[in-house]
Parts: structure tokens; C-alpha cells; sequence
């Protein structure tokens, strides 16, 4: 059987990231928020814009204060007082000092800060009673950035950091990718909406609610196709619908051996190549991967965790591909030790959901309680990793290391 990371491979090599010329949409600093920046930024201003005051005291000529200190102060006559956002008028000159406050204009002559803690001031005139060192708090200007060089590269996420960068830079339209259109149905007889009253042998469609939570939360666009007959016609209307109106699509359900899981046979009927109809994991088994010309579509397995364990594994990774993110759309392990004991038949690469809690700075794996069973999604409240025993592990022993995925 195809391995998780073999899996991986083929998924990740069909990923095709937005285009860079035609995929583009330009928001403002508000709704930049989580968008992928499309294109380099860069900024006609240096950081900072001049040289600079770092703290609130009074700016020298390093010369006139070289030996201060407390018994024989140098005394220094202020001759202006330069607030931030202020241009200083007079050029210090020797013997003068300018009262100055953080962020202001270094006066032309001044290239010292005295911070005014070591300063007394009487009147015009003030008191150094220490030596700065030469150019002491003052930054200059393009010492953090300078005009003409790469501020922000494209394909970063645009986190509260950025936008302060951008906003700084006065670049309040920003061009970041569009978001990536992700179509999602269930497939089954038995599935009902939540609204709907349930019958013997029925369950509702959990899964489509969960897809699309995770979809949003992956940056993408959701477009809900709803609940879907085990019905050969049905499924390939929606299918065909689905891969002409969708980058990417999710089915949940449909893919194992059953009589009733059509969708394989519906995907090849339409054309699609498909890439693999299971990976050696467990829960996850029956995944299937298959491309069209223009989307990539996923048969993830019906079972709730199933379902959701094959997203946060491969399916998010590729969201974030295909986003543009670039670096940072993998997904992402950890190596902790394990609270719990840790079981598995061996055979297949094993996901555990549980808990990574902080234990004195230090993050620990605790499996969730309850039955690991693929089909019980009560027990996933409030996991938020996955721990994950590679073929050939049968135990991980309390106190053992463990590999986790990080999700939600
Ligand atoms: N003979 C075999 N049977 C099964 C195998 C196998 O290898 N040989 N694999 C098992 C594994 S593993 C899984 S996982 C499931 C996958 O099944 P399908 O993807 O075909 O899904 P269904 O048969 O349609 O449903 C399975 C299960 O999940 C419930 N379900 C389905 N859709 C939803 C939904 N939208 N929301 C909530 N729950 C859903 C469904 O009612 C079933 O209980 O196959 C095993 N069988
Ligand atoms: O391995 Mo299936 O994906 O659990 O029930
Ligand atoms: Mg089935």
C-alpha cells in the first residue's frame, strides 16, 4: 500500500500555486489581514525616515561632553526644544545642546543623546553628568530599512506585523493572491441536515460543517454542494459541477469497497487521472487523490475523523500551496514526549488525537479519552494534535517521544 509520505509526494507535485500575473486581488490594510501577498513590496522611504532621537533628553556634540560626570558636569546651553514631528530650526553648535524628545529630528551638529536621567536642567542651561557613548541612542535613518530593497517578499501571510509594515511604508493597496475556491459534499443515503428529524438509520452530515470550518480556516473560498444520493447520475452531475466551478474538491464518503461507493468509478468516468485510492494510515485509509485538467479533487473517507484526520494531513498542506504561501504551506511536526501510552497494529502509519498540554514550559501529548474509533468525532472536541506512530511502531511508552501534528 501506498506510504502517507509517498502519498504526500504525488498530492504536493500536482499542486500548481496561483499565478502570480492572473490569480491577483488588491485589498486595502483592513482586509489584508490573512491574505498571501502576490508581489514583492517595496518602499521609496528609508526606516527610519531621518536620524532620530531614541529616548527624551537633549542632543550634543559628542566632543563638547566626552568627559562628564557627576563631580565636574559638562554645561551645555539649550537652544532649541525639538518635539517629535518637529524640524529643528538651528544648527548646534558649540556648547549648546537641544532639549529633545523620543522620535524628533537629531538637530543638524547634534550626533549625541543624552538621555535626560543624567542630566539636570536649570533653565537654558543643562547639567551632563555622564559620558554617552559616541552616537548613543540615536537611530539613523535607513539603519532598519533601506528605500529601493525588498520590504516584504510575496508570498507571506499578511499577519498583524505586516500590515503595521505596510501601513508604515504608506502601501495601503496590496495586491494578494485570490482565495482558492474549495467545493465540499457528502455523499450517503443515510445523511440528513441537522435541521432535518432523523429516521432509523440515518445520521446527519457532520462532515460537510467540519470541511468547511476548516476550509475557511485554511484561507480558502467554500462553496457548499450539500448532500448528495449514493446515486451514480447525482454524483456525477455534482462532480462535474464541482470540478468547473472549484480549484479543489472535497467529497466525504463514497470511496472504500462498498457496493455503494461510486466515486472512484464517476471520477474515471470523467476523465480524471487517479493518483491512488488508498494510503497506508490509519484513520484514512481509502483516501483518494485524482486531478483534472483544472482542479485537484479529494475523496476523503466518510467516517468523521477520517475525513478530518486525511484534511489536516494532506489536504490543508495543499490549500496553503496552492495559496501561494511560499515558504511555510507544509505541514508542521513537532517531537514531544507522550503522557500517554501510545498503541498501534503496526501496520498502518497511526494518527492519535488528543491534547498538547504545557507542562512548565514544556508541551506534552495526552491522548484524547474515550474510544479511538474513526467513526466517534465526540471525542475530537477540543484536540488539537495528532500523534503520529509510523508503520512498524506498535508502542510509544508514557515518557517515550512521539512526532505530533499540530492542527486546528
Ligand atoms: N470491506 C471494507 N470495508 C471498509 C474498509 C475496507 O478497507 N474494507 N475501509 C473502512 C474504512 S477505513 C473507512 S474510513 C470507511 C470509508 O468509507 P467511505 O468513505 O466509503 O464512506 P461511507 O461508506 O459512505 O461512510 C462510512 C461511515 O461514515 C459515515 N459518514 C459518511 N459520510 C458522513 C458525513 N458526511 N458526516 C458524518 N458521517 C458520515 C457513514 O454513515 C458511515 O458510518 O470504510 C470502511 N469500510
Ligand atoms: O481507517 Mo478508516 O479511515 O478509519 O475507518
Ligand atoms: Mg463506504
Amino acid at each position: 500500500m501506498l506510504s502517507v509520505k509517498d502519498a504526500e509526494t504525488i498530492i504536493f507535485n500536482h499542486v500548481q500555486p496561483l499565478n502570480q500575473e492572473h490569480d491577483l486581488e488588491i485589498v486595502d490594510l483592513l482586509t489584508a489581514f490573512h491574505r498571501i501577498l502576490a508581489t514583492p513590496v517595496i518602499s521609496s522611504l528609508d526606516f527610519p525616515h531621518w536620524d532620530n532621537s531614541a529616548m527624551d533628553g537633549f542632543a550634543v556634540r559628542y566632543e563638547d561632553v566626552q568627559n562628564s560626570n557627576a563631580e565636574n558636569p559638562t554645561i551645555l546651553e539649550i537652544v532649541e526644544e525639538i518635539p517629535a514631528g518637529y524640524q529643528p530650526q538651528n544648527t548646534i553648535k558649540k556648547g549648546q545642546a537641544a532639549r529633545i524628545f523620543t522620535g524628533a529630528i537629531i538637530p543638524k551638529g547634534a550626533d549625541t543623546i543624552v538621555m535626560q536621567e543624567k542630566t539636570k536642567l536649570q533653565e537654558n542651561q543643562v547639567f551632563i553628568f555622564a559620558t554617552p557613548q559616541p552616537q548613543e541612542f540615536i537611530r539613523h535613518q535607513g539603519d532598519f530599512y533601506q528605500a529601493g530593497k525588498e520590504l516584504l517578499p510575496a508570498g507571506i501571510p499578511l499577519n498583524a506585523a505586516e500590515i503595521a509594515i505596510l501601513a508604515a511604508a504608506q502601501l495601503s493597496t496590496i495586491s494578494v493572491f485570490r482565495r482558492p475556491r474549495v467545493a465540499i459534499f457528502s455523499s450517503g443515503d443515510e445523511l440528513v441536515t441537522p435541521e432535518q428529524t432523523l429516521k432509523p438509520g440515518q445520521i446527519v452530515d457532520s462532515n460537510q460543517y467540519a470541511l468547511a470550518a476548516l476550509v475557511k480556516e485554511s484561507g480558502a473560498e467554500v462553496l457548499m454542494l450539500g448532500i448528495v444520493k449514493d446515486n451514480p447520475t447525482a454524483l456525477t452531475e455534482t462532480i462535474n459541477y464541482a470540478i468547473n466551478n472549484s480549484d479543489i474538491v472535497l467529497s466525504s464518503g463514497g470511496v472504500s469497497v462498498g457496493d455503494y461507493d461510486y466515486i472512484a468509478n464517476i471520477l474515471a468516468y470523467l476523465g480524471a487521472e487517479i493518483h491512488f485510492r488508498a494510503v497506508q494510515m490509519r484513520p484514512g485509509k481509502p483516501l483518494t487523490f485524482a486531478t483534472f485538467p483544472n482542479s485537484l479533487y479529494f475523496g476523503l473517507p466518510g467516517n468523521p475523523v477520517s475525513a478530518l484526520v486525511t484534511f489536516w494531513r494532506f489536504v490543508e498542506p495543499t490549500i496553503k500551496k496552492f495559496s501561494g504561501i511560499n515558504p511555510g504551506w507544509e505541514a508542521k511536526f513537532l517531537k514531544v514526549k507522550s503522557h500517554s501510552e501510545l498503541k498501534s497494529n503496526g501496520k498502518m502509519e497511526t494518527y492519535i488525537w488528543g491534547k498538547l498540554n504545557l507542562n512548565d514550559g514544556i508541551y506534552e501529548f495526552q491522548q484524547t479519552s474515550g474510544n479511538l474509533n474513526s467513526g466517534n468525532l465526540i471525542n475530537l472536541s477540543q484536540t488539537n494534535a495528532l500523534a503520529i506512530l509510523p508503520v512498524g511502531k506498535t508502542l510509544i511508552s508514557p515518557g517515550e517521544e512521539t512526532l505530533v501534528l499540530r492542527i486546528g
